[in-house]
């Protein structure tokens, strides 16, 4: 193969890769241009050539490509662009209808110095990412989706039995280690059986939505966990809080289900509307307690609330933790 050829063959080549080739020589000037750089940033090669390129492209004046390049040209040092920082430092894009919607290609560059007949140059390597970040977005959005599936309940968005069993051991160790308390409240409507009966399982899965979004309203705290801990059954994990702090916020999640008034017809008390009973624990770090009694104390004062006829708070006695 003769120089000639050799050099055809080279040219041709570096028309036809998907990648923009730019090369400067020592003052900064463009030397190279290929087809790709004009396709995606719409400045034809013979508009190029010549030209200082920070005065071509005023916008890369004092950006990291200009650091890079001037390291390439002034120390030898190569430079790859992170993603992170600027994704699209270059006015590229990737075809006509993103350049309508104003949507800038996201680019990997890479800046290497060259030797060129004796002298400095330096070449400037674009690709297009975009389609590769685009699928990594996705990526982290379906992530973020099955994150958000598996730790909350499919049929009142609130935190599931799974993500409870997480928090309670968690608050529980923690306040183990910092000698503080943990509260512990169960929460189960009253007479649920006879309102699905009469009134519809899907009327039943309404009650639960709406009973369920009041109570997660009235948690102010972020530390404050509300989680369906099984079928008309909720749990309220209240970090730091003392038997008489989660009395009191007790009482205010059992008057704000009586204050949504969904009438219970069915309902075997003297109450015909919706209604809960709430058991209350509390764990103090200087007991040797752990999780299951805690949870046990807690159902255990929710099953005497039931068994004193329903509608209202019992605390558990902290001999049972
Ligand atoms: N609609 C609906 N009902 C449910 C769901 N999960 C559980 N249940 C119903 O909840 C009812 C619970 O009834 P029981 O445990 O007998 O309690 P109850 O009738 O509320 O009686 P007390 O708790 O003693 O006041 C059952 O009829 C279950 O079918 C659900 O996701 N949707």
């Amino acid at each position: 193969m003769t120089d000639t050829v050799r050099l055809e063959l080279l040219e041709s080549v570096l028309e036809a890769v998907s990648v923009g080739t730019i090369v400067l020589d020592a003052a900064g000037r463009v030397v190279l241009w290929n087809k790709w750089m004009s396709r995606h940033s719409g400045c034809a090669t013979h508009e190029a050539l010549g030209s200082d390129l920070f005065e071509l492209l005023p916008e890369l004046r004092g950006t990291r490509v200009h650091a890079a390049v001037t390291q390439a040209l002034q120390n030898n040092f190569s430079s790859l662009l992170s993603q992170t920082l600027n994704r699209s430092p270059f006015p590229l894009f990737s075809n006509p209808a993103a350049q309508a919607r104003g949507e800038r290609m996201q680019q990997a560059v890479a800046v290497t110095p060259l030797t060129v007949a004796g002298a400095r140059h330096c070449l400037i390597q674009l690709s297009d990412v975009s389609l590769a970040a685009g699928r990594e977005k996705l990526l982290r959005e379906q992530t973020e989706l099955l994150r958000m599936q598996t730790f909350s309940d499919g049929l009142t968005g609130i935190a599931n039995r799974r993500a409870f069993d997480v928090a309670i051991d968690r608050e529980v160790r923690r306040a183990k280690r910092g000698g503080g308390k943990v509260s512990l409240l169960m929460i189960d409507i009253d007479y649920f059986k006879p309102y699905n009966d009469h009134y519809g399982h899907q009327q039943g899965d309404q009650c639960l939505i709406q009973v369920s979004s009041a109570l997660q309203a009235l948690l102010q705290r972020s530390v404050d966990m509300l989680a369906r801990y099984g079928g008309e059954e909720f749990a309220v994990i209240l970090p730091d809080n003392d038997l008489q702090q989660a009395m009191q916020m007790a009482r205010t999640l059992h008057a704000r289900v009586l204050a949504l008034a969904l009438p219970h017809e069915y309902a075997g008390g003297p109450a015909k509307q919706v209604t809960v009973s709430i058991g209350v624990a509390t764990l103090a770090t200087d007991r040797h307690a752990e999780v299951p009694a805690l949870i046990g104390a807690a159902d255990h004062a929710l099953y005497d609330a039931k068994r004193q006829g329903r509608n209202r708070i019992v605390a558990a006695p902290p001999e049972l933790l």
